[in-house]
């Protein structure tokens, strides 16, 4: 597994944070860090994709982004100084597995390798972007481009070689992470699946005409 956060480490260098760091596995639905919670780790995922949910002030759950394999979490409130709180509660949507380092290993990482800590400064600016993309979608942009996008966004996500893309999330889940409401955007589904666009199933929704919904999202 290739981790973005880890590329500018040489190999005797990486393979020394990797072994220092402790492999945990998880099942669906487990959650690995809760919001409000002390933190003392950062996490690397090595595989499964997870969730990223917040509580809403009407106290609900709100998925605001998905995470897979490459990606980290855990940074922001090692980062914020001490004692800082989980901004966010992860909980993997499938069997997971991830590595963890400490917060002084992450600290240490930072520390001797100044190129690591000037791509985790990288990463975080790529992360700002995409944040601000978001907030620009949900001030300006219809409710059907916002599911077009995150709906091809899914699709990479999940993309395993060629062909139709099965995202196995809820419609529920969809509605959260496009900021709507349950029914409009299955209304907005169901116009593509008339479409041929995407095939709608239980806890899923599958991906035929990728290049289409690319096109639609603008
Ligand atoms: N919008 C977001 N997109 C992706 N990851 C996030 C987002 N908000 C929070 N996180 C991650 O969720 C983690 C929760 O714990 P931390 O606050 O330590 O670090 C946080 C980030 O790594």
């Amino acid at each position: 597994m290739d981790w973005p956060l880890l590329a500018s480490l040489d190999e005797d260098e990486r393979g020394r944070v990797l072994s220092a760091a402790r492999r945990r596995a998880y099942a669906r639905g487990d959650v690995l860090v809760r919001e409000g919670e002390p933190s003392d780790s950062l996490h690397l995922v090595a595989s499964g994709r997870l969730a990223v949910r917040v509580t809403t002030r009407d106290g609900d759950n709100a998925t605001i982004n998905l995470l897979g394999p490459g990606d980290y979490f855990g940074e922001l409130s090692l980062l914020e100084g001490q004692p800082s709180a989980r901004s966010a509660t992860i909980v993997a949507l499938e069997p997971a597995q991830t590595l963890s380092l400490s917060a002084a290993e992450f600290r240490d990482l930072r520390t001797r390798h100044r190129a690591a800590d000037h791509l985790l400064l990288t990463l975080m600016a790529r992360r700002v972007e995409e944040l601000s993309g978001r907030l620009l979608e949900a001030m300006y942009d219809g409710l059907d481009q916002r599911v077009h996008r995150r709906l091809g966004e899914l699709a990479e996500l999940y993309a395993d070689g060629r062909g139709p893309t099965t995202i196995p999330l809820t419609q529920e889940h969809l509605a959260e992470l496009v900021g709507g409401t349950r029914p409009s955007v299955n209304q907005i589904l169901r116009r593509l699946e008339d479409q041929g666009v995407v095939a709608l199933g239980r806890g899923k929704v599958t991906v035929l005409d990728r290049a289409r919904l690319d096109a639609e999202a603008g």
